[in-house]
């Protein structure tokens, strides 16, 4: 149902990955009425929002808000972090890898005071997620990544997986589970397996669709609706009669709530904005994975075959925890662009291994500097930055394993020769400076509305999600990580959002 309510019982803001599964999981119950708002369209007849191959079309074009971020003084000043506005979010734009929640990363949520979010409590709300997540089936398998999941195996003494969410693992190599349909490379979104199929012809859910949020309402300590603003620049209020649940992802649920006067006061008062919490934490503590990129020449020529053509990698323990230390993924095409900018003169026929700092220890920020809901947040990842320098060594060391892997056959036989960084950079520090220069982001920021314990004073939330300093009022997306996940995130978000809803209902 597409028309809007004026007063809801719960008004869901932000349609994006978490959003979706919220409103629909609510108007489960017909007895409540949930307005979903959307600052994007329906992704319902774009075409490149349903062939999960054809994601990178979705990239840099009407659809992505396409964040800069403020100089790095460690790492890629020239990060486009891409950010999806359409229903759904990210999911319709993404590769969809998705991952059952680690144990190790919820056993350090716990440690950091997320109460209730440990892996017995957080798991089984994985097996509740609609997205159709499945291992990549034999049709959608390339050769040459089979090639190279069997080199990393070898290289690196870890197992080949024929599949990954029905166990428990540190390390391992081969396809990634994928939330799509194989047998017509349909995208599993969260827009698409949780409103589009059933829920959005309930009479009790509404969609508001492009209709960006210019703030919360928030009357005598309690948050009551939301100003909307429409295509056509309507204003109009609309109010929760039970809850507000922002899900604007982890750039903008920050960013709206200092919109709405929550937030550190320094960065409120600067911006121009009326202090209603002092809640220092809010756009703290951001987290991102960072990857590096290592580029062979190839011999011949290889299969297009593809599930999305970052269909597969291999994950790694370099120092001695419970948690992978370098995840990599192994595309089909080369993300070449920051290293030609560095120079780097790339060979037609390439390949390439890029490694990523599972979890890193460094914290940036995001902030807004003005109270216009159009104004992008200023975004300062600080990559690189943590004191004891584990980012950077894990960095280097994911550059050293893929070395070890472009070693082994049967990956060996595809390369000529390394290309980029190239075989003359050698020595810690110099793999360092050419791969800090030109790492990409996975596109994982997350932990910017941070649950914690209630004496954590730059926790945003308490552990069932709400925001402290004001009633009625939650966040459920990945900014309420209190650490990156040490993989591709997708999975925790959807299972986070599963659980959310159960607290909101009051049966979780
Ligand atoms: C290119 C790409 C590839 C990725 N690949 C993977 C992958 O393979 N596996 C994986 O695990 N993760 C992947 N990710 C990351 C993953 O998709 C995200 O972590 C996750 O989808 C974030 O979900 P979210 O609910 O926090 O935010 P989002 O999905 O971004 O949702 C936020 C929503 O809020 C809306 N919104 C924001 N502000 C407002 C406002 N003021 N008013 C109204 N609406 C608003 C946005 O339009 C958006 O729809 C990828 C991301 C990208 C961009």
């Amino acid at each position: 149902m597409t028309t809007a309510l004026e007063v809801v019982d719960y008004l869901v803001l932000g349609g994006g990955t978490a959003g979706c599964v919220v409103a629909s999981r609510l108007s489960e119950d017909p007895g409540v009425s949930v307005a979903l708002v959307e600052a994007g369209p329906s992704d319902a007849d774009e075409p490149r929002a349903h062939a999960i191959r054809r994601w990178p079309e979705m990239l840099e074009g009407e659809y992505d808000l396409d964040y800069r971020s403020v100089p790095q003084e460690r790492g890629n000043s020239l990060i486009r972090q891409a950010r999806l506005r359409i229903l759904g979010g990210c999911s319709t734009a993404n590769t969809m890898i998705t991952w059952r929640p680690l144990r190790g990363d919820l056993r350090e949520w716990v440690e950091l005071g997320a109460d209730g979010w440990d892996y017995e409590t957080v798991n089984p709300y994985f097996d509740r997620i609609l997205a159709q997540v499945t291992p990549i089936p034999p049709q959608d398998r390339n050769p040459y990544l089979q090639d190279v999941i069997d080199a990393a195996a070898a290289a690196l003494g870890v197992p080949v997986r024929e599949s990954w969410n029905d166990t428990e693992f540190r390390t391992g190599a081969g396809y990634f589970e994928i939330g799509y349909d194989p047998a017509d490379n349909h995208r599993s979104s969260a827009s698409y397996a949780y409103v589009r199929r059933g829920a959005e012809r309930r009479d009790n859910l509404h969609l508001v669709l492009g209709s960006l949020v210019e703030r919360l309402v928030i009357e005598d300590g309690r948050a009551v609706g939301a100003v909307v603003r429409d295509s056509g620049h309507r204003v109009r209020e609309l109010r929760a009669r039970r809850e507000v649940v922002v899900s604007c992802g982890a750039i903008d649920s920050p960013a709206l709530l200092m919109r709405s006067g929550i937030g550190p006061r320094k960065v409120l008062e600067a911006a121009g904005i009326d202090v209603v919490v002092d809640l220092p934490g809010v756009g703290e503590n951001l987290q991102d994975h960072a990857e590096g990129l290592v580029i062979w020449e190839a011999t011949g020529e290889r299969s297009t075959v593809r599930a999305t053509g970052w269909d597969a990698g291999y994950v790694a323990v370099v120092d001695d925890g419970d948690l992978p230390d370098v995840s990599t993924h192994i595309p089909l095409e080369t993300w070449g662009v920051n290293a030609e900018r560095h120079g780097a003169v790339l060979p037609r026929n390439n390949v390439s291994l890029v490694p990523n700092v599972a979890k890193p220890r460094s914290r940036g920020r995001v902030w807004i500097t003005s109270p216009d809901p159009e104004a992008p947040p200023s975004i300062d990842y600080r990559y690189f930055t943590d004191p004891e320098g584990h980012d950077e060594r894990m960095l280097v060391a994911g550059a050293r394993l893929a070395r070890r892997v472009a070693l082994q056959e049967p990956f060996a036989s595809h390369l000529v020769k390394e290309v980029f960084p190239g075989p003359d950079v050698r020595s810690d520090e110099e793999l360092s400076a050419v791969l800090r220069a030109t790492h990409q982001t996975v596109y994982h920021v997350s932990c910017t509305c941070k649950m914690g314990a209630d004496d954590d004073p730059t926790a945003v939330l308490d552990p069932r999600l709400r925001v402290r300093g004001v009633d009625g009022l939650r966040v459920v997306d990945a900014s309420v990580f209190p650490t990156i996940t040490a993989l591709n995130p997708v999975g925790m978000v959807l299972t986070v959002a599963e659980r959310a809803a159960d607290l909101i209902r009051g049966t979780g």
